[in-house]
């Protein structure tokens, strides 16, 4: 009895050393078991890859938290060639072939749960997985993506781009000139026509100067967590409280509120007789497949996604387009020229109509500006996943059995030598001007920048036609110069090129993970002489 009592705390901490090493133990065995799977036994086992990801740890989830997307895959690419397995159950490729196989009309290749994070509470054109679904949202929303609809809301651009106008204004009165920072500048702008073309109103930011909805943390909380918790989904919901506590912002949950807010006061608005025809009038029309309206929800978790996916991607193109342009001397000279011509032929007037930006009567070196930045300056570099269907399918020469993940990056598949010539690399706009009709149909079908087929961007055209009015006017009004890195500049992060080399020379810091986005593009502002 006396030595039962004396050894029973002992044995109890025995007890709990062996449960712990025990527990161990099994955790180290599920571990190995599940490396080994994954690099010996999984159907994807036999592809080339960084050792990460074909032992299933998480290779993209390192790339969102890292923000090296773009490069970092083009890289793997350039070592392993057209297939390269990025994750566990997940290949990427650059075969164009493999473009029409997994994207087209039709199909039957799915979104992958990647998009469920991109989720509101109700499924959303974006994150919409089943295809039939997907179809089914899409012939209810797209009224409020037409080209007529489009001429319509050109005034509501023009009105907020008269806005930054006047901020590029005022910020010039006092000297001639000023520093701008044109990475938030434009983002302002883009979200002031999503306000408008599917609010009904401005937000307000350029006639303000400032982020005064603090959207911008928003949207980059939104972002980082879609391309992080959507690369490892069982941690999802830890992983956007990270986010959330690393940025400082709230995502999904916070743009959600603020378009159920902007909706709201839409709605009051028409009970005071307000009308107007734009995408959120066309939305409050749309149907479900039984007949029914959309219900207010649905309309608020339509209008998040023009939120979401609208104004981020338009503004990294325009801030591309501009930086390509004026770093580029003899471009910038061209472009000037042309835009001139074009006014005095009567072809181009203030404020610029999209059907005027886009007509030209030769070859225009700015559409072949925009082409080209499209295609080296993807607002979207992450791998756009689809699951492989039933039965498997051939990509690439690879066969590939039903429920493993392919997907493509723009990014990567916009460098490939094949199809863009060797100096695929370098912004060179020429190439769309001097291909013959062959090389410019191949150059086509390799430019994913808006994805591709049935789930191919919807706000395509809003985007285009808002460059085509915005980045013309500025560059007609204002003479712009990068602003010199220096100790008394503006800049506290180095330079940074779309391809991920640091460059002093740069005017911009790209971070790549879902979107490409640049921060810290000071420009040295000043009115253009006649
Ligand atoms: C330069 C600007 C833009 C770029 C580069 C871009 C890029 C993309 C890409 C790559 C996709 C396909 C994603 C995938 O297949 O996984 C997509 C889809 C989508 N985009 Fe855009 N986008 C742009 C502008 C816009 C605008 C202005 C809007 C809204 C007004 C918009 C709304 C959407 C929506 C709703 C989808 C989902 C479409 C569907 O699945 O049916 N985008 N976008």
């Amino acid at each position: 009895m006396v030595d039962y009592f004396v050894k029973l705390p002992l044995f109890d901490t025995m007890s709990h050393v062996d449960t712990l090493l025990a527990l161990a133990g099994s955790l180290f065995a599920a571990f190995l078991a599940y490396i080994s799977y994954s690099l010996f036994f999984h159907p994807l086992a036999g592809l080339p890859g960084p050792l990460i990801a074909r032992m299933g740890l998480g290779w993209m989830t390192i790339r969102a938290l890292k923000h090296d997307m773009g490069w970092t895959l083009q890289e793997e690419h350039r070592k392993h060639g057209q297939i390269v397995r990025v994750a566990r159950n997940m290949a990427s490729m650059v075969d164009p072939s493999a473009i029409t196989e997994m994207y087209r009309y039709g199909g039957k290749f799915e979104k992958t749960s990647f998009y469920t994070f991109f989720r509101a509470e109700k499924p959303s054109l974006m994150s919409t997985l089943g295809n039939h679904a997907h179809a089914e949202l899409r012939r209810a929303e797209s009224p409020a993506y037409t080209m007529t609809l489009l001429v319509e809301l050109e005034e509501y651009v023009d009105s907020c781009l008269e806005d930054l106008v006047a901020l590029f204004n005022r910020k010039i009165e006092a000297s001639g000139k000023a520093t701008i920072e044109m990475a938030e500048t434009l983002q302002m702008l883009a979200m002031d026509v999503v306000g408008e073309l599917a609010f009904g109103r401005s937000f307000g930011l350029c006639a303000a100067g400032e982020d005064t909805e603090g959207f911008f943390p928003m949207l980059e909380s939104f972002v980082y967590s879609c391309a992080l918790a959507g690369s490892q989904p069982w941690a999802g919901k830890a992983l956007i409280l990270f986010v959330m506590l690393r940025v400082g912002a709230r995502g999904p949950q916070a743009l959600g509120e603020k378009t159920t807010k902007a909706v709201q006061e839409r709605l009051a608005k028409m009970k005071e007789g307000f009308d107007r025809n734009d995408m959120l009038s066309k939305l409050m029309k749309a149907k479900n497949p039984d007949g029914s309206q959309y219900s207010t929800r649905q309309i608020e978790v339509a209008a998040t996604s023009i939120l979401g996916a609208g104004s981020d991607t338009t503004a990294i193109t325009m801030r591309a387009l501009m930086r390509y342009i004026i770093g580029d001397k003899k471009i910038y000279d061209k472009v000037l020229s042309e835009i001139e011509e074009a006014i005095e032929e009567g072809n181009l007037n203030f404020p610029l109509t999209y059907a005027e930006g886009t007509k030209t009567s030769a070859p225009s070196v700015r559409q072949a500006c925009l082409k080209e930045t499209l295609r080296l300056h993807p607002a979207v570099p992450w791998t756009l996943p689809r699951v492989v269907p039933q039965g498997g399918a051939v990509l690439a020469g690879h066969f590939f059995p039903a429920g493993t993940e392919v997907a493509m990056s723009p990014f990567v598949v916009h460098r490939r030598p094949e199809a863009f010539g060797e100096d695929a690399a370098f912004f060179r706009p020429e190439r769309w001007l001097e291909a013959d009709a062959e090389t410019k149909k191949v150059m086509e079908r390799n430019l994913i920048t808006f994805g591709s087929g049935s789930r191919v961007c919807i706000g395509k055209n809003i985007s285009l036609m808002e460059i085509t009015k915005v980045v013309p006017t500025l560059l007609h009004k204002y003479d712009f110069a990068f602003t010199p890195r220096s100790a008394s500049s503006p800049h506290t992060k180095p330079g940074r090129r779309v391809d991920g080399v640091f460059d002093e020379k740069e005017p911009w810091h790209v971070a790549s993970q879902w979107f490409a986005t640049q921060s810290q593009f000071f420009m040295d502002v000043k009115a253009r002489e006649a």
